[in-house]
C-alpha cells in the first residue's frame, strides 16, 4: 500500500472543475513529481492535499490513516509536511531562531523553556542539526536574519522548517522557483538525500530537476491526470508533448 494516497479528488470553483477526479499516490522513498501547464490545477491539488482547501469529494490517506477531513496542522502532526511556494520564514529574526521556533512548534513546548539552561542547549543543538540537514550551517549564516539570506538559501531553510515535524511525506511546492542553476543543483542534491528518509510529492516547473529526481511523473491538465509514468515514458509520451506544444523542454529537459 502507498504511504500517501489521494483517490477521486474533486474540487470545483462554481462551474469550473479545478480538480477532476484525481488519483495520486506516493510510496516510501519515492519522488513522485506532478507537472502541468499554467492553470492545470496544481496549486488547487496541493491545497486539497495539505488541507488548506476542503475537498468536494475523494479520500486522502497517510500511512493508512484517513486524513481527508483533518485540518492543515493536524495533517502536519500526522506526518504530512508542506513547503510553500512563497517562503514561510520569519524574515526578521535569525536563521537559528527560525529553526528553534520550528522545533518548538512541533514539540509543543512553550516559551517558558527559554529560562531552562539544559533545555536551551538541547534546543540549540537540535536547531543546528536541523539546519545542517539542508546545508544551512556555520555561525555567520545561523546568526544572520533569515530575510538576508540569498533566495536559494531561504528555500533551503523553508525545507528545514518543514522537516522539523519529522514528516513521512513531504510536499514540495515548486522548490526551485526563482533559482539560478547553481542553487537548483544544490536543492536537487538536497532532495536526493531526503528521499532516503521519506516519500516526496514534488510539484515543479523545472523539467531538468524533475527528470533528475522523479521516480514517477504525473501530468495534470485541466484538473485531470492525463498520464503517469517513469521519466522515459513521460518524455516520449505524445500526449505530453502535445500539451507542452513543440516542447523541446519535455523532450530534452
Ligand atoms: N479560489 C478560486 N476561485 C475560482 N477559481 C479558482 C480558484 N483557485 C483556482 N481557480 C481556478 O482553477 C484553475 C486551476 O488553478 P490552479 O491555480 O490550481 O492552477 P496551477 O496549475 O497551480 O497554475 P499555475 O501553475 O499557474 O500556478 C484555474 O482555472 C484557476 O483560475
Amino acid at each position: 500500500m502507498s504511504l500517501f494516497s489521494a483517490t477521486g479528488l474533486v474540487k470545483s470553483f462554481h462551474s469550473l472543475r479545478a480538480t477532476d477526479n484525481v488519483d495520486i499516490s506516493v510510496n516510501a522513498n519515492e519522488v513522485h513529481a506532478l507537472i502541468g501547464p499554467n492553470g492545470a490545477g496544481k496549486s488547487t491539488l496541493v491545497n486539497l492535499i495539505s488541507g488548506l482547501l476542503p475537498v468536494d469529494a475523494g479520500l486522502i490517506t497517510l500511512d493508512g490513516q484517513d486524513i481527508t477531513r483533518l485540518k492543515a496542522h493536524e495533517r502536519v502532526h500526522a506526518g504530512l509536511s508542506r513547503c510553500f511556494q512563497v517562503t514561510n520564514l520569519f524574515k526578521e529574526i535569525s536563521v537559528i531562531d527560525n529553526l528553534r521556533l520550528a522545533i518548538q512548534a512541533h514539540e509543543g513546548n512553550n516559551f517558558k523553556v527559554f529560562g531552562v539552561r539544559n533545555h536551551e542547549a538541547a534546543l540549540n543543538e537540535k536547531a543546528r542539526a536541523l539546519g545542517a540537514k539542508v546545508g544551512i550551517e556555520g555561525e555567520s549564516v545561523l546568526n544572520s536574519m533569515a530575510g538576508s539570506l540569498p533566495h536559494g538559501a531561504q528555500r533551503q531553510l523553508d525545507i528545514a522548517l518543514a522537516l522539523a515535524a519529522n514528516p513521512k511525506v513531504l510536499l514540495l511546492d515548486e522548490p526551485m522557483a526563482g533559482m539560478g542553476p547553481d542553487e537548483s543543483a544544490r536543492v536537487v542534491e538536497l532532495i536526493k538525500g531526503l528521499r532516503q528518509h521519506m516519500a516526496i510529492l514534488l510539484i515543479e516547473h523545472d523539467m531538468e530537476a524533475v527528470f533528475q529526481l522523479a521516480d514517477r511523473i504525473s501530468v495534470l491538465v485541466y484538473g485531470k491526470v492525463i498520464t503517469s509514468g517513469t521519466v522515459d515514458q513521460i518524455r516520449n509520451d505524445p500526449k505530453v508533448q502535445e500539451v507542452y506544444l513543440g516542447s523541446e523542454t519535455v523532450a530534452h529537459g
